[in-house]
């Protein structure tokens, strides 16, 4: 067990303010992950009562802040290490360790649940297994072991696409699966980018990320690696019925620009990145933000086209 839970604060329990619960739940990472729960529900065929709709995304946000929680109170003791991270609410003592777990817990129940009772069984027992996947098999199993963490660990993240669109219709389909594939795929740059340029702090922390384990060149390997095979993953999402123009032409433009900018940290050295201040590391990691909420945005977009021009 980490020791995050036997860790005593560093100020009395007692003195957090609201603000420090909802940073508990990670919620700028959140946000973009909600977002494509969002598209994923509002793509499902059929009518979905928008009252459905805003609970069933409700429900993934709390089951999403929850793991965040747990997520935090777990990595307590090597969030304390990093300069990025040392600030948060658990490692900083203004949020306890065992606060966090407790509304990690209570959350994670409490959204199952709601998510079962309100849309479908199906949909609560994947949120479920996102939020096991993320707490134990990523956080508490794989962060610390291997420098594959975040590709495997990425399909807690790359899943509530798929939750959103079994909270609509109750059953899978293909479009989701390539949904959750292209969240799945995106993951590594997306993560390996930012892991260049804030490096010495994963070394001070000790987490074997690939950066410290095999080193830049290999890191910049995979970057371009995972952003070429994203290309027909996007491109087979736009063959489906929850895409259409819209999806198309932004799927080939950032795709576009996506590989390029990986590219462009892909001929590079250490040396050179250090020498602009990882200038080109920095795009990547933005490009990947803006690429997958375009991508959701446009699918997003087709579906309120359809529903209007249905209308
Ligand atoms: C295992 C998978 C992932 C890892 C290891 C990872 C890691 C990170 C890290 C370390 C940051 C830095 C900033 C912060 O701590 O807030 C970050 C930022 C961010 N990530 Fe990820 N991420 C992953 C998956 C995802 C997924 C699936 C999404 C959304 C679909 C996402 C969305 C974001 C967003 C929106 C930010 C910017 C937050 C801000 O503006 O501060 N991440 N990610
Ligand atoms: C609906 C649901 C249950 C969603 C969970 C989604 C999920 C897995 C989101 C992104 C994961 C994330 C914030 C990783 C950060 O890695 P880290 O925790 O290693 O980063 P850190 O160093 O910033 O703590």
């Amino acid at each position: 067990m980490s020791d995050a839970s036997l860790s005593a604060p560093l100020s009395a329990p007692g003195e957090a303010q609201m603000g420090d619960y909802w940073e508990l739940l990670k919620p700028r990472v959140m946000s973009l992950v909600v977002f494509t729960a969002l598209v994923g529900l509002a793509a499902a065929p059929g009518e979905v009562h928008p009252f459905l709709a805003f609970v069933s995304v409700l429900c993934i946000a709390v089951g999403g802040g929850a793991s965040g929680a747990l997520n935090m109170w777990w990595d307590a003791d090597i969030d304390a290490v990093m300069k990025r991270t040392k600030g948060r609410p658990v490692p900083s003592g203004r949020v306890t360790g065992d606060e966090a777990l407790a509304i990690g817990l209570a959350l994670a129940g409490f959204s199952v649940m709601i998510l079962g009772l309100a849309a479908n069984w199906l949909a609560a027992g994947l949120l479920a297994f996102t939020i096991f996947f993320y707490a134990v098999v990523y956080t508490m199993w794989l962060k610390r072991r291997t420098p594959q963490n975040i590709v495997i660990g990425g399909l807690a993240g790359a899943l509530p696409p798929l939750v959103g669109w079994v909270a609509a219709t109750g059953s899978f389909a293909l479009a989701p699966v390539l949904m959750v594939l292209l969240v799945f795929m995106w993951t590594p740059p997306h993560f390996w980018a930012l892991a260049l340029f804030v490096r010495g702090d994963y070394g001070l922390a000790q987490v074997p990320m690939l950066t410290e384990t095999h080193g830049d060149r290999v890191t910049r390997n995979h970057i371009l690696g995972y952003a070429i095979l994203l290309v027909p993953v996007s491109l087979a999402l736009g063959l489906t019925p929850v895409a259409g123009p819209v999806y198309l032409a932004a799927s080939v433009v950032l795709n576009l620009l996506f590989v390029g900018a990986c590219w462009r940290v892909w001929r590079r050295d250490r040396a050179a990145a250090e020498a602009d201040r990882f200038a080109a590391e920095r795009r990547v990691f933005k490009l990947s933000l803006l690429y997958l909420f375009l991508h959701f945005g446009a699918l997003l977009a087709e579906a309120s086209l359809g529903t209007f021009l249905g209308a």
